[in-house]
């Protein structure tokens, strides 16, 4: 509770923020992000609210939320089962779900974003909850590349906004970012198109670049394996918004196969297929 609590409160310079007491914590965006974050939150004894924009895609959050519990309850409950079940149902309590953002934000200390990477839709979204959230309420973006102050300027609370750049998958991945400015993906998506484009070229196949690099740089995954794991769509609206702020940047440049997966619906792991399939 406290790491998560102090976390949010560094993000923010504001003295009305330091003194806030999160306890109740809305979520907005269901997805792998979404549901990862619900599940530390719940873990660290916050009362959540997951919101998405159907009861379908929340039931699948909710089991997310419960599998990814099972592993972690598996190492660290690992010589008491019992107490492990125990702490998955505790947690599982912590969080409702919703799909009236209105009533779920009533009562929230914080509400966090973790919607698609879009700044009109991020935006659209936040005008809406400034009108609807208590005036105490927090507002932070999850955004893995828009600047804060663009998604804030659409609301009147520019003193309890922040970002708070968490890392997939939620619950294994230690940072969070609240520094002004993104320090990894500006080294990060680079790394992740450059190794496309390596591609690309016929300079190697997707496998032997995977490969190349975790044995030779130590990394869990390749660039191709991650890019499934994060969503092709989320780095190709990260990729396509920074060529329009710098389109002369070489670093930006468009990958036509990244462009053509993402047209055909191959987003990666979350929809079966990527630059791989899954079953
Ligand atoms: C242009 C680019 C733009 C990008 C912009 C968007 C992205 C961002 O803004 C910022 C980001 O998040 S970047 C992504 C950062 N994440 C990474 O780099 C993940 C790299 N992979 C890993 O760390 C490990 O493969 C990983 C930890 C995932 C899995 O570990 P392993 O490789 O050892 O494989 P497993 O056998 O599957 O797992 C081992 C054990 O770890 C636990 N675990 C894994 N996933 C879990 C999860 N989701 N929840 C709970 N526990 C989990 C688990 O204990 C597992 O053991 P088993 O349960 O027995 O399998
Ligand atoms: N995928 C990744 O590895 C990381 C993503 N991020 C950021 O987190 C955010 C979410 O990314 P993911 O979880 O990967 O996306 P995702 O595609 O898995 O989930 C997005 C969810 O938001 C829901 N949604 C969209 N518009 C909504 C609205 N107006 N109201 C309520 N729900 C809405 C969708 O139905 C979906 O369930 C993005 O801003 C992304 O840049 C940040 C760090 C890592």
């Amino acid at each position: 509770m406290a790491f998560f609590a102090h976390q949010i409160r560094r993000g923010f310079s504001s003295s009305a923020v330091r003194n806030v007491v999160i306890k109740q914590v809305t979520i907005i965006g269901g997805g792998q992000m979404g549901a990862g974050i619900a599940q530390v939150a719940a873990s660290t004894g916050h009362s959540v609210t997951l919101v998405d924009t159907s009861d379908d895609i929340l039931k699948k959050s909710i089991k997310t939320i419960e599998g990814s519990l099972k592993r972690v309850v598996k190492k660290k409950f690992a010589d008491k089962p019992e107490a492990g079940e125990e702490f998955i149902q505790k947690v599982l309590k912590n969080v409702s779900t919703s799909t009236d953002v209105g009533s779920a934000v009533q009562g929230s200390d914080l509400v966090l974003e973790a919607i698609v990477e879009n700044l009109k839709i991020k935006q659209d979204l936040f005008s809406r909850l400034d009108k609807l959230a208590p005036a105490h309420t927090i507002f932070a973006s999850n955004t893995s590349s828009l600047p804060i102050s663009d998604i804030s300027s659409a609301t009147n609370r520019l003193d309890r906004f922040g970002g708070l750049h968490f890392f997939n998958p939620v619950p294994m991945m230690k940072l969070v970012e609240d520094t002004p400015g993104f320090i990894v993906n500006r080294l990060f998506v680079p790394y992740l198109y450059e190794a496309i484009r390596l591609y690309e070229r016929g300079h190697g196949s997707k496998e032997d670049i995977d490969i190349a690099m975790k044995l030779g740089v130590g990394y869990p995954m390749g660039p191709f394996e991650l890019s499934d794991y994060i969503g092709l769509d989320t780095i190709k609206f990260i990729m396509d918004g920074w060529r329009e702020m710098d389109p002369d940047n070489t670093l930006f440049a468009p990958s036509e196969l990244m462009d053509k997966l993402v047209a055909e619906g191959k987003l990666g792991k979350k929809t079966g297929e990527g630059f791989y399939k899954y079953k």
